[in-house]
């Protein structure tokens, strides 16, 4: 097998078969379970690549939090609970302050989790439950040529606080980056109207083509359109668009509906070309957003 996030993933669709994976290609399984629909998501953050060492761990807490919830947003669901996977460090109440604040913020219970000891940089990881607000569930694969496409908030402004904290700009706001806001309420309001809707967690032209992808369309994104921080600075912009962490919703809708939350639309959708993707006229050039590999 190729080495890489997206190698090993194609590798995992073969191991299944059960419907409420949705071969591995949405932001959570959707569980049909005794009468009720699950929504569960599980998602990994890791020092120096989620986050800097010298970062407040009480922030890691609240980041590990808000990204999960993040997913259960993009699929419209209410939180019921998330499970902790904890590596010990020099500073674990910390943490466990960060936690209890975000726990309280999104008025999530913790319901359990595990906790180790590791020799390598620090990992943590949550399982986050939901149940579904809607039927269908939405997901990525549904968006229609016709539909148009939109986005809850600006891109780049996480690019933008992790240079700040990178540099040790003392005087920029970094918390976009450090305590990132998961769409529920929006999540929930939009679950019924959509398409398609996923997260942005990856860079907007990545997660973009992705959800192409899994519909069959091509995306067509107007550049002038794409929200963006007022402090970017111009030459920034492409950057913007494939950073990630940015953590808005990014939705179609059936042409001619509006959305019931504020969102910024981008574009439309097409009936499947050469390309998944276009920016302005053609496939956007370089990286299209964070892949581990
Ligand atoms: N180690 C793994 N085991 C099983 N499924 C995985 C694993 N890693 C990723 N996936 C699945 O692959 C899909 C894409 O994952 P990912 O890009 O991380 O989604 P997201 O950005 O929503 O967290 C999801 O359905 C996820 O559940
Ligand atoms: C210290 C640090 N370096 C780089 C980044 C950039 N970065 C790392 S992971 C990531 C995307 C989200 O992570 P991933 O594990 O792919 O989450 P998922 O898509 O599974 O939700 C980004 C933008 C960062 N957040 N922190
Ligand atoms: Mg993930």
């Amino acid at each position: 097998m190729s080495s890489g996030e997206a190698a090993f993933i194609a590798a995992l669709r073969g191991l299944v078969s059960h419907p409420a994976a949705r071969g591995l290609a949405d932001d959570c399984a959707v569980l049909e379970f005794g009468g009720e629909t699950l929504i569960v998501t599980h998602d990994m953050m890791v020092e120096g690549v989620h986050w800097l060492p010298e970062q407040d761990p009480a922030d890691v807490a609240w980041k590990l939090l808000a990204t999960n919830l993040s997913d259960l947003a993009a699929k419209g669901a209410e939180p019921i609970g998330v499970l902790l996977g904890y590596t010990l460090t020099e500073d674990n109440a910390r943490f466990a302050a960060g936690l209890g604040e975000a726990l309280a913020h999104f008025a999530v219970p913790l319901l359990g989790g595990d906790t180790v000891r590791s020799p390598g940089a620090q990992t943590v990881g949550l399982t986050a439950l939901g149940r579904a607000t809607c039927k269908p569930v939405p997901s990525r694969s549904s968006a229609r040529a016709g539909d148009s496409v939109w986005i809850t908030g600006p891109v780049g402004a996480a690019m933008l606080g992790f240079e700040a904290l990178s540099s040790g700009n003392p005087s920029a706001d970094t918390s976009v980056y450090r305590r990132p806001v998961p769409r529920l309420a929006e999540g929930r309001a939009l679950a019924p109207l959509v398409t398609a809707m996923m997260d942005v967690s990856d860079g907007l032209l990545l997660d973009a083509s992705r959800l192409a992808e899994a519909s069959g369309v091509t995306l067509a994104l107007d550049p002038r359109a794409i929200p963006l921080p007022a402090d970017l600075p111009n030459e920034r912009a492409r950057d913007a668009l494939s950073w990630g962490d940015d953590y808005e919703l990014l939705f179609t809708l059936p042409s001619g509906a509006v959305p019931p939350c504020r969102a910024h639309r981008i574009g439309t959708v097409l009936p499947r070309g050469d390309a998944p993707l276009l920016l302005g006229e053609a496939p956007p050039a370089g990286p299209l957003g964070f892949e581990h590999c």
